[in-house]
């Protein structure tokens, strides 16, 4: 394995860690510096940073008293850029790329919540595609925060059993998970004439063919033509922009260099597991280091997901399940225990790997390298960049361990570290207290860190 253990040895310093020259590594103490959002603000190079105020974008002031409630004292980079570009008239389409965690969705959510009449709240103007239900949910809740001061805010999820056979979608804003939008439209429940906004979250997923690509063409050709389309994600593989370009044509774009998709704050790490089989207990021995903050660990199948929970629980740890197989409502309930810190340790698939914002994750867990195409045969790049970013969010900082155990998982890790031209941190399954020492120096700075960012959002 001595391709990927070239590219790695020493721990990167996370944001919120001394920045340390080459000699200064070879020193033993580490100390940690507090870097404050405000910070990181300034500096116009971050991608949180930018150069102007909320109130110098010409926002509506119900709105900009919205953000301010939040507590988002300045725009991200991707929301300075973005919102002068989908709030001019005539609107023009968006495609825009920002790396995880850097508040992609309060930028278009702004839009939204700009572009809408909200003296007509019942008639469907705006219309939101996610994934996943539980980031359809997501994307309301930052609505009903940044938009609490509109008098008329009006907002439906349109996710399964939200809408009753015999229902309506009347209000100005919609949220949704395309298949049951489309079902919607198709039955007549859903009058989409007078829609102004599409957005579509996690666009590259969205779009893709081989995925919800052809569930999301549908609902777009069922809308009025002229309907403004903004395209927003972490991630725009080639093969998928290309489409995104005609799906959204004449779009404005903002796109990222491959060495700038990484969030700086996470430190990716892997576990070279002796085997497959070790793989549970080096989860098990790791259990207190993810109860310092949250955690999440992913893994490929619902079944495995379920059986790693229930071997866990009875082996004495808290840990909860969340996947596709439970009802909506018990997913619901789930998430928000999480969010709420009731539980804190949560095993999940890629049903949760996109957008899910839950600020206490301070560390994720890749139990399986995440993979794609016919057999699995193909590393998954783009899962891995956003399995990774659900920690790290807006300013944190967040350690990601990756499991291999054996020459198929070694191989898809070398690959994804040349995609996104990283270098990552080994830790060694005989050394525990050298583990346990790299994980903590990481995670204690993050809780250093908590105190000085805005816990406004969604989590
Ligand atoms: N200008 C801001 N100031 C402070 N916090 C912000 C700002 N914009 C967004 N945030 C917070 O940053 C966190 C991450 O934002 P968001 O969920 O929009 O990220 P994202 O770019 O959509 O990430 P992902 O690619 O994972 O979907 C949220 O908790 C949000 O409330």
């Amino acid at each position: 394995m001595s391709d990927l253990a070239s590219r790695i040895s020493q721990p990167a310093p996370a944001q919120g860690e001394a920045q340390q020259d080459n000699d200064s590594r070879l020193q033993e103490n580490s100390y940690d510096v507090e870097v404050q959002l405000s910070d990181l603000q300034q500096d116009t190079d971050n991608p949180l940073g930018s150069a102007h105020t909320f109130e110098e974008l010409g926002l509506p002031a119900e709105v900009l008293k919205g953000l301010s409630a939040m507590r988002f004292q300045k725009p991200s980079k991707v929301q300075e850029k973005a919102l002068p570009l989908m709030l001019a008239d005539p609107p023009r389409n968006m495609i825009a790329q920002s790396q995880s965690g850097t508040g992609k969705t309060a930028a278009f959510v702004t839009t939204v919540l700009s572009r809408v009449d909200h003296s007509k709240p019942t008639q469907p103007q705006a219309l939101l595609l996610a994934p996943s239900r539980e980031l359809a949910r997501q994307i309301e809740m930052v609505i009903g925060h940044i938009g609490q001061f509109l008098p008329n805010l009006a907002v439906a999820a349109a996710i399964p059993s939200s809408i009753p056979r015999d229902g309506r979608v009347d209000k100005s804003i919609v949220v949704g998970t395309p298949g049951t939008v489309m079902d919607l439209i198709r039955r007549r429940q859903f009058d989409v004439s007078q829609l102004r906004v599409l957005v579509i979250d996690e666009a590259d997923n969205m779009l893709d063919q081989q995925g919800l690509g052809d569930q999301c063409t549908r609902v777009k050709n069922m809308l009025p033509k002229n309907i403004q389309i903004l395209l927003f994600s972490a991630t725009f593989p080639d093969k998928v922009m290309k489409y995104a370009m005609t799906f959204a044509p004449n779009a404005n774009m903002i796109k990222l260099k491959v060495q700038e998709l990484t969030v700086k704050g996470i430190s990716q790490m892997y576990m070279d597991c002796p085997s497959e089989s070790d793989k549970y207990d080096i989860l098990c021995k790791l259990y207190g280091l993810m109860n310092i903050g949250s955690s999440i660990i992913f893994v490929k199948t619902r079944e495995s997901a379920t059986q790693i929970q229930q071997r866990m629980t009875n082996d004495g740890h808290k840990v909860s399940v969340l996947h596709g197989a439970y009802e909506g409502s018990a997913r619901d309930a789930l998430l928000e225990e999480f969010r709420t810190g009731k539980s804190k340790v949560l095993i999940t698939t890629n049903v949760l790997a996109r957008g899910i914002d839950v600020s206490t994750v301070s560390m994720v867990i890749n139990y399986d390298i995440p993979m794609k195409g016919v057999g699995d045969s193909m590393h998954d790049t783009e899962t891995y960049l956003h399995r990774i970013g659900r920690t790290g969010r807006f300013g944190r900082v967040g350690v990601s361990i990756t499991f291999i155990s054996d020459k198929k998982s070694f191989d898809a890790l070398n690959a994804i570290a040349h995609d996104l031209e990283i270098d990552l941190v080994a830790l060694k399954p005989d050394d525990w207290d050298e583990t346990e020492a790299q994980v903590q120096r990481v995670i204690k700075s993050s809780r250093a860190q908590a105190d000085f960012v805005p816990s406004g959002g969604a989590a």
